[in-house]
């Protein structure tokens, strides 16, 4: 059975869906940590509800210390197979990616290699979209590499935008396209 470390910032809605997967055993995998940068971050008591180990990194936690090494040495000790990025708003650095090389997974709200790289994430991403007049947006699960939104794709799923989509409307049909995108490439690789 695969092991699953989390990275979230906030909500962690990608995780949600992935430990619902899990239960039901759609998915061989199980959700062994959860850590997040933010000391509020919802995904925290969401994984506290399931008993699943999850930590806070960020400098305040760890003053002082480098941050890349903490998170790899926990992924680590929880013996992750996979470590999948649920709405992570940092940098991956070269010391998880080192150790868990083409093991790191990211879910993006847009079609790579449109909207992508540093400041697109969560609504930013969806009003650039509505913004450009796009007619169609969707989701990219991809590897990560070294830079933001440029490691290999594992799957894109695309939908129409209506014409008077709103960055609410476009954030919610996203995260349910999400939902699919992310079990469909977590099975390639489970
Ligand atoms: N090495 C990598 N690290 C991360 C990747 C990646 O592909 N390679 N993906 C991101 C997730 N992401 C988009 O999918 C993303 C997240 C955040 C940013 C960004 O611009 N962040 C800001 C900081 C925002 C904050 O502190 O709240 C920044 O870097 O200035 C871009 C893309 C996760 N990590
Ligand atoms: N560029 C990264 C990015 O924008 N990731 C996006 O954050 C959302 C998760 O947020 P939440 O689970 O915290 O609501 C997801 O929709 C994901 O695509």
């Amino acid at each position: 059975m695969k092991r699953i470390g989390i990275l979230s910032s906030h909500n962690g809605s990608g995780f949600e869906y992935i430990q619902k997967v899990c239960k039901d055993k759609v998915l061989d995998a199980n959700v062994v940590v959860v850590i997040s940068n933010n000391s509020n971050a919802k995904v925290l008591q969401k994984a506290a509800s399931f008993d699943i180990p999850n930590f806070i990194v960020n400098s305040k936690t760890y003053e002082n210390e480098n941050l890349d090494l903490i998170i790899t040495n926990l992924l680590k000790e929880y013996n992750c197979d996979i470590i999948f990025l649920s709405g992570y708003m940092k940098k991956i650095g070269k010391e998880i990616l080192k150790e868990f090389d083409k093991k790191i997974i990211n879910t993006h709200p847009a079609l790579l290699p449109k909207f992508g790289g540093k400041g697109m994430y969560g609504r930013n991403v969806h009003e650039a979209v509505i913004n450009s007049n796009e007619t169609t947006s969707g989701v990219t699960i991809h590897y990560v590499d070294e830079n933001y939104d440029e490691g290999e794709y594992i799957l894109q799923k695309s939908i129409d935008l209506s014409k008077d989509e709103t960055v609410d409307s476009l954030e919610q049909k996203i995260k349910d396209l999400e939902q699919k995108a992310i079990v469909e490439a977590l099975k390639t690789i489970v």
